[in-house]
């Protein structure tokens, strides 16, 4: 398959280069005036959502600023995913060293990919649809977040939703009418329907797991729109631009820093390069910052929000004394778990005359290039020793067809940084193997490990240092453990007996000292090989005035300043049962609405949040 993908990377490439020789081209890119009602700082999912959201009030001027460049189409094709980690659309940060964690990875140091450009992460995700648990936000409610209670949350999920989910056409529990649109993709393994069948006899129920109950199996749900990598901004923005000449995208335009006027504690603007020039940009109503959990962290701290000490460190003038990057958290996620099979084409892209045709079968919304990343099935478990409320799971087993090997090594390896050394004694040997592969990634969805992040300069294009924290407590070891040993009963189950699949033999080189029977050689595996499950969260929590943690209050205004408010992945309080994507565009619209209730109730600002 090696020539296939080089084949399909060229058209990444290819994708890149018109990128970067037309930039503006497609983006109905409009200069800027000096002043605008609201300024967004990020077009990731939130940013999106509220950029149409706020945009419907024509009384209002809204711009949406974006450090990176537009999206392609030739980077849109699902089974392309894991290449996009090493394209133009990655920020391509990397976690300092780890001592607990990471062993397997360069430096010992794990990459922490997210999206750059008007889409934001949704350029380069996995495309998997997932709400978690109801249970999730009715613990962020208990915390002290009035608003944020599922009751409260569910019609924002179903407010975006435009499920096109075969055999699911009746059910109450997705939405039929809003701009994201959610299926099934349309090709299937016999391996993914043979796993399916599988877990189901290891007593994992077959069920939707955004409807009434979480914890089972099913096939993956994606925001693919017939086949195709649906994006935040393909979804919310471009429909409207066109129509909104109150609502302008200017992509290639980072911002450096959050203007606030230090007397009065309130935002009024933004500075921001764009195509190296600098610019300032002012807001008449508010600043909402949706730059991800990484970057919205870095743009408070250098805009002298955050903890006091560590602002001082770098004679960053304090604005609010706030613990910014104190609570990031992020769910690792096992990759190293392969089964060999005795058969052959079972695999995605095995048969060279099936490759070729699949890319015809591409355009008409079918085949296997419609599988993001070869992802295609998901049981949520909770296992024996698990602390997560009744139905609630705290382990998620991500079926694949492949392996690490799969797109001949140039994506998920260099993506990960998985050492040379251990991939070329350990997976390289898979590349000319004929038995076929699959993977069971186990996702620790509620780790207790936490993590933080912390400037590296005051240079804004500079990477942070960020301290995932990964396995810090051994508790999320066990668990994972246990993720483990439940894929492989499921491995062992009389419908996927018949591939007589056993796990990959060949032991890591740092763990060698123990047999791969032992449940000490999987504890050095989980350290060596886990990596970031791509479930970033919590860097600015919301909490109410007075919680030592909270960087904004339920309203997501940051404490202490007016006029700035924060909305993506980074205010999550606590940990979620789902990846992050489908969390995000609601974000973004409970913050539509809280934004819209303050003013279009009166024409005055919101009173202050409380200070501290
Ligand atoms: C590789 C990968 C796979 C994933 N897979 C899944 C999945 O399958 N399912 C799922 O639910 N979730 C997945 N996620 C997570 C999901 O995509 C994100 O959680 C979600 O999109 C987060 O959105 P966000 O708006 O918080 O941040 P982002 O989507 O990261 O958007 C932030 C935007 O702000 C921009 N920005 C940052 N700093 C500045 C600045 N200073 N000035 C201007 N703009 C700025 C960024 O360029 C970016 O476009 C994945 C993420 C990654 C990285």
């Amino acid at each position: 398959a090696n020539g296939f993908f080089l084949l399909l990377k060229t058209l990444a490439h290819a994708g890149r280069y018109i990128n970067e020789h037309y930039p503006d081209e497609g983006i109905n890119y409009r200069q800027s005036v000096p002043e605008y009602d609201f300024i967004i700082v990020g077009a990731g999912a939130a940013g999106c959502v509220l950029a149409n959201r706020l945009s419907e009030n024509p009384q209002w001027k809204i711009l949406l600023l974006e450090a990176g460049p537009g999206e392609n189409d030739l980077q849109n094709i699902p089974l392309l995913t894991t290449f996009l980690q090493n394209s133009q659309y990655n920020w391509a940060d990397i976690a300092e060293a780890q001592n607990t964690s990471c062993y397997g990875m360069i430096d010992q140091r794990c990459s922490l990919p997210h999206g750059k450009g008007l889409g934001g992460s949704t350029l380069i995700d996995y495309m998997l649809y997932g709400r978690g648990n109801p249970a999730d936000y009715d613990r962020w409610a208990a915390q002290g977040n009035p608003g944020w209670s599922h009751a409260d949350l569910f019609p924002y999920f179903l407010k975006s939703e435009r499920a096109e989910l075969r055999g699911l056409e009746n059910s109450t529990y997705h939405g039929k009418s809003g701009e994201l649109h959610v299926e099934f993709p349309t090709f299937r393994t016999n391996l993914a329907r043979t796993f399916v069948n599988g877990a189901r006899e290891a007593g994992h129920r077959k069920l939707d797991y955004n409807g009434k109950s979480q914890l089972g199996v099913s096939y993956v749900q994606t925001t693919g729109l017939r086949g195709m990598r649906q994006t935040a901004y393909r979804a919310f923005v471009e429909p409207v631009l066109y129509k909104r000449p109150n609502l302008h995208v200017q992509p290639y335009s980072q911002v450096l820093k959050v203007l606030i006027n230090p007397d009065t504690q309130t935002a009024y603007g933004v500075t921001y390069t764009r195509h190296f020039r600098n610019y300032e940009v002012r807001a008449r109503k508010e600043v909402i910052v949706t730059a991800g959990n990484i970057n919205t962290a870095q743009l408070l701290l250098l805009s002298g929000i955050g903890p006091r000490e560590h602002l001082q460190n770098f004679n960053l003038p304090l604005v609010s004394n706030l613990p910014v990057g104190q609570s990031f958290v992020d769910s690792p996620v096992f990759n190293g778990l392969t089964f060999v099979l005795n058969e052959t084409g079972q695999a995605l892209l095995t048969d060279s005359r099936f490759q070729l045709r699949s890319l015809g079968d591409y355009f008409r919304g079918e085949g296997p290039l419609t599988v993001p990343g070869g992802v295609e099935a998901i049981s949520f478990v909770r296992t024996e020793n698990a602390t997560t409320e009744p139905g609630v799971p705290n382990i998620a087993i991500v079926f694949s067809t492949g392996s690490l090997v799969s797109d001949g090594g140039l994506g998920l390896r260099k993506g990960k940084r998985i050492k040379t050394a251990i991939y070329n004694k350990v997976y390289r040997p898979l590349e000319t193997l004929r038995n076929d592969q699959w993977t069971a990634s186990v996702v620790l969805l509620h780790p207790e490990s936490r993590g933080h992040l912390k400037l590296r300069s005051i240079n804004p294009y500079s990477a942070l240092k960020i301290y995932p924290g990964y396995f810090g407590a051994d508790r999320d070891v066990e668990t994972m453990l246990e993720g483990i040993k439940e894929a492989v009963r499921i491995s062992k189950s009389p419908a996927m007996r018949r591939y007589d699949a056993r796990v990959l033999g060949i032991p890591l080189p740092n763990c060698e000292q123990w047999d791969q029977r032992e449940d000490e050689y999987w504890r050095c595996a989980i350290r060596t090989l886990s990596s970031t499950a791509y479930q970033q969260l919590g860097s600015c929590r919301m909490g109410p005035a007075g919680d030592p943690l909270a960087v904004v209050a339920p309203d997501l205004r940051v404490h202490g300043v007016q006029g700035l408010r924060v909305a993506d992945v980074s205010v999550v309080p606590t940990t979620i049962s789902a990846q992050s994507a489908a969390i995000d565009y609601m974000i973004g619209e409970r913050a539509a609405d809280i934004i819209k209730d303050q003013w279009e109730q009166g024409s005055s600002a919101p009173t202050s949040s409380s200070d501290r």
